[in-house]
């Protein structure tokens, strides 16, 4: 794990958005496409607000979600309206969307066809996480009712998952998606997520799930 601190938010997120929008516009020179995962939640907004203004070739970067709230997607707690609202405009409304969410009761009655849209995006390329004070990341939430399917060697790609830290019923990619992406961030801001990084290096990815992904990650950090 590489841990960088950034004087303010505002500085990190905008520098952040800049190493993922460098890092996106590499993998294209080399690949016809590029897979993008990244978080809903309070946190990545300013650096939606940078990466969407980003000179390169959108329409051929593939763009989806680490984990869905299972609400239509005009609900205020629907992380694709956060990504349609700030990631999806200007020169990125030219990205591909990949929907986590189907009009569905429940995750598991459209798993299938949500499985088999994300497949040919995988190793995804770029990754971008949130991480919760609890240690959850994407929703790989502690005590999540299916955490040790969705963190075995071979989970399927997506699971739904219901945990106590959660309101509503969410869809995650599965830790092992989420190990094999190309280049890994995770983004966290203020002393209780640092303290809680801190603590998640010493604990086990059952109990602290964040650990799953931290070997190989660059940690972009402020207060
Ligand atoms: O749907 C979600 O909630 C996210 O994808 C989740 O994994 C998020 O990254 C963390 O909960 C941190 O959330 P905050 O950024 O709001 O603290």
């Amino acid at each position: 794990m590489e841990l960088i601190e950034y004087p303010d938010v505002e500085m990190m997120m905008m520098d952040l958005g800049n190493q993922l929008a460098g890092e996106l516009k590499n993998c294209l020179l080399n690949h016809d496409w590029a897979s993008f995962a990244v978080p809903g939640g309070t946190t990545p907004g300013p650096i939606f607000d940078v990466l969407c203004a980003a000179d390169l070739e959108w329409d051929r970067v593939h763009v989806m979600l680490t984990d869905e709230r299972w609400v239509p997607e005009d609900h205020e707690r629907s992380n694709t309206r956060l990504l349609r609202e700030r990631l999806l405009v200007e020169r990125a409304a030219a990205a591909k969307y990949l929907p986590l969410y189907a009009k569905s009761d429940q995750p598991e009655d459209v798993l299938p066809e949500l499985e088999a849209m994300l497949s040919p995006e995988l190793p995804l390329s770029v990754l971008l996480l949130g991480m919760g004070a609890d240690m959850h990341t994407a929703s790989l939430f502690p005590g999540a009712d299916r955490l040790a399917d969705a963190m075995a060697d071979d989970a399927p790609i997506l699971m739904p998952m219901r945990a106590p830290g959660a309101p509503e019923l969410r869809i995650t990619l599965t830790a092992r998606v989420l190990k094999d992406a190309m280049s890994t961030h995770i983004v966290i801001t203020g002393a209780e997520k640092r303290a809680a990084l801190e603590r998640a290096q010493r604990m086990d990815p059952g109990s602290a799930p964040v650990a799953a992904v931290l070997q190989n990650a660059k940690v972009h950090w402020a207060e």
